[in-house]
């Protein structure tokens, strides 16, 4: 496992998204691990001889897969480009992974369940995703189990960080320039703040009892997006200056599942970690 430095090692695809970012950020409290940070321009996950050209000079222990097509709403008019880059992407990375003995690290999303339960889905639960990014990313995860036995997929929901685009940022912009927001409360899930997704990656690695599979990890408890947006401008202190309306009708292109909670039981008792709530980490976060 370990090479001639000793120490773990590591190619990161898609570094320069919000979890690829977050990454970078912890490195450097993990001295045993040697990250290599691949961006999109370098490194395309869609082309196989780029893959191979980077594996053509190094090995590596773990691949951790950050790279992914996540526009929820441009997936349904581009469903061709979320399939080339969630499907034909990761096939193509789960194959040299297979060749390269390299144990994959893989992200999917909440999105593949289709949000008819009232109760937080489980590794068990059967996907049945209902828009064309959460069919893209099954597709992934069924690529990975056909070709490889070394992988663990981490099924994750509503990522937030001070990188990249994300629900949390919106929030943010708007509530500079709107004196009134509009938020549905039709969906239900855990945000969870990617800084702790990418320390429980970096963990993983370190831990690495090589218990493979399927694992859901977010922060605990639910919410919905209103839950969420009062939260962000309560914590940032404005909430006093903004009108905030719940909707049940935002109006949007891609449906999205109604019930999203992950059981985050699993990797809790495999891994014997214990996920922050998501209202704590987030006021840890924005008190920083
Ligand atoms: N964000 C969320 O709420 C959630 C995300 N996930 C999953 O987690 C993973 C990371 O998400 P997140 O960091 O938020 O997403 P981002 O959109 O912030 O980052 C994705 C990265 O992938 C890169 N990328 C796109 N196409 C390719 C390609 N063909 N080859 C290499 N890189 C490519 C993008 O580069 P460029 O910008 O240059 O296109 C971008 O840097 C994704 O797989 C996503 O599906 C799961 C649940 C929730
Ligand atoms: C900006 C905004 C959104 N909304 C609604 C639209 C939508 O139903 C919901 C969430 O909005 P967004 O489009 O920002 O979030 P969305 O892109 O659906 O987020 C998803 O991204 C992918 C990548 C995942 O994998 C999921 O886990 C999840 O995080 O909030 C409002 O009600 N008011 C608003 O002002």
């Amino acid at each position: 496992m370990y090479n001639e430095s000793n120490k773990i090692k590591i190619l990161v695809t898609g570094s320069n998204g919000q979890l690829g970012q977050c990454l970078q950020k912890i490195e450097q409290n993990y001295t045993s691990l040697e990250l290599h940070f691949y961006k999109s321009k370098d490194l395309d996950i869609t082309n196989k001889d780029a893959i191979s050209q980077v594996f053509k000079d190094d090995s590596f222990d773990f691949v951790i897969n950050c790279a992914g097509y996540t526009n929820v709403e441009q997936a349904e008019k581009e469903s061709e480009k979320a399939f080339l880059i969630n499907e034909e992407g990761v096939r193509n990375l789960a194959q040299t992974c297979k060749k390269q003995n390299s144990i994959l690290i893989h992200i999917s999303t909440d999105y593949v369940f289709d949000g008819k339960k009232e109760t937080p889905y489980t590794e068990e639960d059967i996907p049945n995703p209902i828009n064309e990014y959460g069919k893209s990313k099954l597709a992934g995860e069924q690529c990975i189990q056909e070709i490889l036995e070394t992988f663990f997929i981490i099924r994750t929901s509503w990522l937030y960080s001070e990188f990249g685009h994300n629900f949390f940022k919106t929030i943010l912009k708007k509530s500079e320039t709107e004196t009134e927001l509009t938020i549905t409360t039709s969906q239900k899930g855990t945000p969870t703040n990617a800084n702790d997704l990418a320390t429980f990656i970096l963990d993983l690695i370190l831990i690495n009892n090589q218990k493979y599979g399927i694992y859901h990890f977010s922060n605990s408890g639910e919410a919905t997006w209103y839950d969420f947006a009062k939260e962000i401008l309560s914590v940032s202190g404005k909430l006093d200056t903004i009108t905030l309306k719940k909707t049940d009708n935002y109006p949007t292109f891609a449906q999205r599942p109604k019930y999203s909670v992950l059981n985050i039981i699993k990797i809790k008792h495999i891994f014997t970690i214990s996920p922050i709530e998501w209202k704590k980490t987030l006021s840890q976060f924005l008190n920083k």
